[in-house]
């Protein structure tokens, strides 16, 4: 044995000693036989797929019946696994109701069932033991009870709640994570910087319950946690200074005219100032400088209104135009608007910011230069921003490459604008630089230039037409479809919701604020493009490129090809692949989604639940806090630690999609052991806690041991070696029903320990993910057009169903309809 392996070995060993003490101290459920066929028996006899609408604590489902499995009976003997909930899943669980999918249905405004449900199984961790509870005609989860919002929670720091500070999953597990693209969890084992740091963060009420049955690394699963990322203190690295923020302004203002700097200033502070508003104070203090910081002008294009054209798919050149709307309330402060920042505020550090009176901070005629537009702050949301920012810069080249997309585009958010004018050299359809890359600067489709800034000066409602028509709605608000008037192109327009009565500014800016951050920034084929976001009549709009299709509902018509879902599970990871490799994660990936258009183009939407991980130049993991996600996608790490690595929680979810595009169903509703299914899923691996399952980490290499390389090569992990032979049981449960060719990177996906997960480019060198023809785009610089895979073409749907709205008003229809012949028949007896 090296001394290599030696090292790794002997890490394993303390680790595995660790995990030993931990599991005789952990609740142990064996079910054998009779139970075992029981909870087999009232498994998963109710197949359906479920649209989980929005996407944040919230476990009502749209149900859709596509498919029907038979129970299946367990005959072995099997060891289960036991998931020490937390009180209120027990609560939830003593108490389930035999409720109607219909009222479940009811319970979620936004989340109508499609089609009802019959009846779901439930295990009830009574007092840690797991009992069968069927219940019939229930479906599975109360929006009301399940995860009730605790809003204290939000305030809480270091995820501290109801007294119980619950641990992440990287100080459970011997790993860290570094930030590099090319690291992979599996290889972090090794490294075990906070092993074992959480356990005095027990709080003694927790121990209380449990008393010595707590395993040292595993807590209760709280399934209320919804604060945001956030962290004790702030690592002074983080904390820019005013003066160095404001000469890396000025000098990258020089460099690029204005383009970008003030960009990452401009959004934060520009939505934080629709909420954050200090009348009085703004006006003291507001100076010529400050009126114009937010100069949306040809000449600097320094608001997110500002945008930079991009060639559309199929050659057609969209013009993402620039808009004024209405004057955006005056700004007092953005603090904390980002989500960029929300897990590192130092409250010291922020400055209280003015800004110039409303009408002159959008002044289009202005033509100070944005150099002017010094950041207000040394908030760290906006050196996170600007961090942000040149990562994507310099990780954009790499990914356009990977993805042959993107030929010559533009390294930089996709609708910063370089608009030509005196003091800039861009021009339309030309090349330019900006912080030393070249950047193409895609000409304009509708018009001249010229033409083009005068339309940008009208009201949105001047440059846009509202067709009516509803593309969907969740929890961030409704997307629908308009027209600009210019050039009669379809756009979808999300109307972000309200805020909440009970919803504090800072938390709904930063909701907000973090969608349209990422979306404005990221560039890449398979991601929703965002074209501008607006503030008029009180409402915040977000244009985005339409895509003609929600692949939930391509996926519903049951017509997909094999190679068509492969196509789409290709593009989806390849839109990942994107994200990860800048630092994001998108954390609530699902069918819904994911918009196809006519051309079969995949697009990530919705990134209201995204987070950054990582910085540029840090090696640090910026772990990502709470339930964040829809039940069915989640990641078992999500419902167990309060903050775990949002990668593995991306790929964890996708392979859901996978399964659910080949299934037509869910693999189960939510991974708890309260689940049967998923119970089934975790039992026969040699382990009888879901919480040590979940901190397992991968086997050292061994060279000594053949069995162990073979073992690695059949794609076994830690997790998953289960009796291959039994279907019923182990990961052997979901991936049996899957094709041959993708169990073997399915099962890495859904490994049950995010440190064994296969990370996004381990899936991609997957042989068979490599096999998938994908339709994809290709930009030569002046055009974006589309390669389509030859052994298959997508499916377009009618498009009454192209949408969930579409879906959802036919079912109401359908329903209307039952309920009329109901009541006539009624009436003739
Ligand atoms: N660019 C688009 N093109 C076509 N349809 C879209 C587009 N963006 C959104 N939709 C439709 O609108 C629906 C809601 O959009 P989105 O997911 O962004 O809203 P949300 O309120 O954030 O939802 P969630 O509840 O999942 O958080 C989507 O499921 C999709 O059907």
């Amino acid at each position: 044995m090296s001394s290599l392996t030696k090292l790794l070995q002997e890490k394993k060993n303390e680790h595995s000693s660790t995990e030993n003490s931990n599991s005789s101290l952990a609740t142990i459920n064996e079910t054998k036989n009779a139970h075992g066929e029981s909870a087999a028996s009232t498994d998963s006899s109710h197949v359906k797929i479920t649209r989980n609408g929005p996407t944040i604590l919230r476990t009502t489902s749209r149900t859709l019946d596509l498919g029907q499995t038979q129970p299946r009976r367990t005959t072995t003997s099997v060891t289960t696994v036991t998931q020490i909930d937390s009180e209120d899943d027990n609560h939830h669980a003593h108490n389930i109701p035999t409720v109607s999918s219909s009222f479940l249905n009811s319970n979620f405004a936004h989340t109508a069932s499609l089609y009802t449900s019959n009846a779901g199984s439930f295990i009830d961790n009574h007092n840690n033991n797991s009992y069968i509870s069927p219940v019939s005609n229930s479906s599975f989860s109360n929006s009301n009870n399940v995860f009730p919002i605790r809003r204290d929670s939000l305030r809480s720091s270091n995820s501290i709640s109801n007294g119980r500070n619950i641990p992440s999953l990287s100080s459970s597990i011997p790993y860290s994570v570094p930030n590099s693209n090319k690291d992979n969890s599996n290889n972090n084992h090794g490294s075990n910087n906070s092993h074992g740091s959480n356990n005095s963060s027990l709080t003694s009420s927790w121990l209380e319950v449990y008393g010595s049955s707590l395993p040292k690394n595993v807590s209760a699963i709280d399934s209320n946690i919804i604060s945001s990322p956030q962290v004790d203190s702030v690592e002074p690295r983080f904390m820019i200074s005013k003066q160095k923020l404001q000469s890396a302004s000025q000098s990258n203002l020089q460099q690029t005219h204005g383009n970008s700097v003030s960009r990452s200033n401009s959004f934060s502070s520009q939505i934080g100032n629709m909420f954050f508003s200090k009348p009085s104070k703004d006006k003291q203090s507001s100076s010529p400088h400050h009126n114009n910081s937010h100069t949306n002008s040809d000449n600097h294009p320094t608001s997110p209104n500002t945008h930079v054209s991009h060639n559309s798919i199929n050659g057609n050149n969209s013009t993402a135009s620039s808009s004024n709307g209405t004057a955006i309330p005056k700004p007092t402060r953005a603090r904390t608007t980002s989500i960029y920042s929300s897990s590192r505020q130092p409250s010291s550090s922020y400055t209280e910011a003015t800004y110039g009176s409303p009408n002159n901070q959008y002044d289009n005629t202005n033509n100070n230069p944005p150099s002017q537009s010094i950041p207000r702050s040394h908030h760290s949301s906006i050196s996170n921003l600007r961090s942000f920012f040149k990562k994507s810069s310099s990780n954009l080249n790499n990914s356009n490459n990977s993805n042959n997309s993107n030929v010559g585009s533009v390294p930089v958010p996709s609708n910063v604008s370089h608009q030509s004018s005196s003091k800039n050299s861009f021009t339309p359809g030309s090349y330019g630089s900006m912080n030393g890359e070249t950047i193409y600067v895609a000409s304009n489709s509708s018009g001249s230039h010229s033409s083009q800034s005068r339309e940008n000066q009208l009201p949105f409602a001047k440059r846009y037409t509202r067709t009516g028509e509803d593309l969907g709605a969740g929890a961030g608000g409704s997307v629908k479809l308009i027209k600009r008037n210019s050039d009669s192109k379809i756009f979808a327009v999300k109307e972000f919701r309200a805020k909440f009565e009970n919803e504090t500014k800072r938390d709904y800016v930063k909701k907000i604020t973090s969608e349209y951050c990422i979306g404005t920034t990221l560039n890449h084929p398979n991601i929703i493009q965002t074209i501008e976001i607006t503030y008029e009549n009180n409402r915040i709009l977000q244009v985005m490129e339409y895509c003609e299709y929600d692949l939930f509902a391509i996926v519903m018509s049951n017509k997909m090809s094999y190679e068509e879902i492969c196509c789409c599970f290709k593009q989806i990871l390849t839109g990942i692949q994107y994200l990860h490799s800048i630092g994001l994660a998108h954390r609530d990936l699902k069918l819904d989604n994911c918009v196809i258009n006519k051309d079969g183009i995949v697009k990530l939407i919705d990134f209201g639940a995204a987070v950054v991980f990582s910085y540029p130049f840090s090696k640090t993991l910026v772990e990502s806090s709470g339930i964040v996600g829809s039940d069915p996608y989640l990641a078992p790490e999500v419902c167990i630690f309060s903050k775990y690595d949002p990668r593995p929680v991306d790929i964890w979810s996708t392979a859901i999609i996978f399964a659910c595009m080949i299934l037509k169903k869910f693999p189960w509703k939510i991974p708890k052991l309260r689940d049967n299914s998923f119970k089934l899923f975790c039992s026969g691996r040699n382990c009888d806690s879901l919480s040590a399952l979940v901190t397992r980490t991968p086997e050292p290499p061994s060279y000594d041991n053949a069995k162990n390389a073979d073992t690695e090569r059949s794609g076994s992990c830690s997790n998953n070696t289960a009796d291959r032979n039994n279907l019923n049981i182990g990961p052997q449960r979901l991936l049996h029903s899957l094709p041959e060719e993708s169990q073997h990177i399915i099962g890495k996906m859904v490994d049950l320990a995010p440190a064994c997960r296969a990370n996004i480019d381990e899936i991609m060198e997957d042989p068979w993910i490599v096999s998938i023809e994908m339709c994809t785009t290709v930009d030569n610089g002046f055009k974006t057009g589309v390669i389509t895979a030859s052994d298959h073409t997508h499916t377009q749907v009618d498009q009454s169903e192209a949408h969930i709205a579409g879906l959802e008003k036919k079912k109401k229809e359908k329903n209307a309809a039952a309920a009329a012949a109901t009541s006539s028949s009624k009436q003739n007896h």
